[in-house]
């Protein structure tokens, strides 16, 4: 199924109609042992199959981590287009966590990989890495235009190691993650009611120390397992807050493998974000 609406536009409808979330879905050997299944492909199956049941009608976006498909080898991978397939059918816009990042020529091959209608792991936007250059990101940007889905570059990240990295300061004054938001808003530039290039940004720094207007969605995991919550969303992102994806794995995923457990504790997120934006 191909929409041709831009991705910022249908994450705009998505968080307005379903609230301020992203589900991740990383099946992680403990998780699968936790819900009772073994940590083989079945398991993997099983557990992908039910968090897509519960979620997929309901939350805005489920972000699969390829990793933990992959480490099943081609067999995971099919459990992984598949559960793509279904939670888009669903409803879900799915942002496929698999951080590429590339020279341009492979990284054109990784974006027919993720944003190629004709791909078996067709995707709604892709997180990437743009830490070969921004520019080497371009095959993918022009993709992502052409086929209405998005991006998200990895900016700041939520863990702490990457700040040596993504604070460091260019010749022209600027951090490398302003840089990268800098290209991302230039980017969006136009773009209404939202762009489709987004950044990700950790709910756990204490500041963003950073520009975050680049009219285009703010991915932030870091919340539940990590340490972050709802109410550290408007310290850390401002008055960008209504743009940001809040983004949870573990602490949705750790209340199955009831359906209505997992259901429960989703909606308690998206009340918990709604209460701290207002909105
Ligand atoms: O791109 C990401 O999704 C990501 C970026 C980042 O800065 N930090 C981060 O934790 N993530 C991913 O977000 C998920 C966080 O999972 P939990 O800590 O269980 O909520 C994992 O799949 C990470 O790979």
């Amino acid at each position: 199924m191909t929409d041709s609406t831009p991705f910022g536009t249908r994450l705009r409808t998505a968080l307005d109609t379903r609230g301020q979330l992203c589900v991740g879905i990383d099946p992680h050997a403990s998780l699968l042992t936790a819900w009772g299944l073994d940590d083989d492909l079945a398991g993997l199956e099983t557990f992908s199959r039910t968090v897509v049941e519960a979620l997929a009608d309901r939350v805005a976006v489920l972000k699969p981590q390829a990793a933990f498909f992959e480490r099943f080898g081609s067999r995971g991978v099919a459990v992984l287009e598949r559960s793509v397939a279904e939670a888009r059918a669903a409803g879900a816009l799915v942002v496929m966590d698999a951080k590429r990042g590339d020279i341009g020529s492979t990284m054109a091959a990784y974006a027919e990989a993720f944003l190629s209608p004709d791909s078996p792991l067709f995707s709604d936007a892709l997180t990437v890495s743009p830490y070969l250059g921004f520019g080497s990101l371009q095959p993918a940007v022009d993709l992502a235009h052409a086929n209405g889905c998005g991006l998200f570059a990895l900016a700041l990240t939520s863990n702490p190691e990457g700040h040596e990295v993504q604070r460091a300061v260019g010749a022209d004054g600027r951090s490398v993650a302003q840089a990268v938001l800098a290209r991302l808003a230039a980017e969006n530039a136009g773009a209404e009611p939202l762009g489709s290039f987004g950044a990700v940004v950790g709910a756990t720094l204490a500041d963003a120390g950073a520009d975050l207007a680049i009219n285009g969605p703010l991915l932030a995991p870091g919340v539940g397992a990590q340490g972050a919550t709802a109410a550290d969303l408007p310290r850390v992102f401002g008055d960008q807050v209504r743009n940001v994806v809040p983004s949870v794995s573990r602490d949705v995923l750790k209340h199955g493998p009831s359906v209505e457990a997992l259901r429960r504790a989703a909606q308690t997120f998206v009340d918990d974000v709604r209460a701290v934006t207002n909105r």
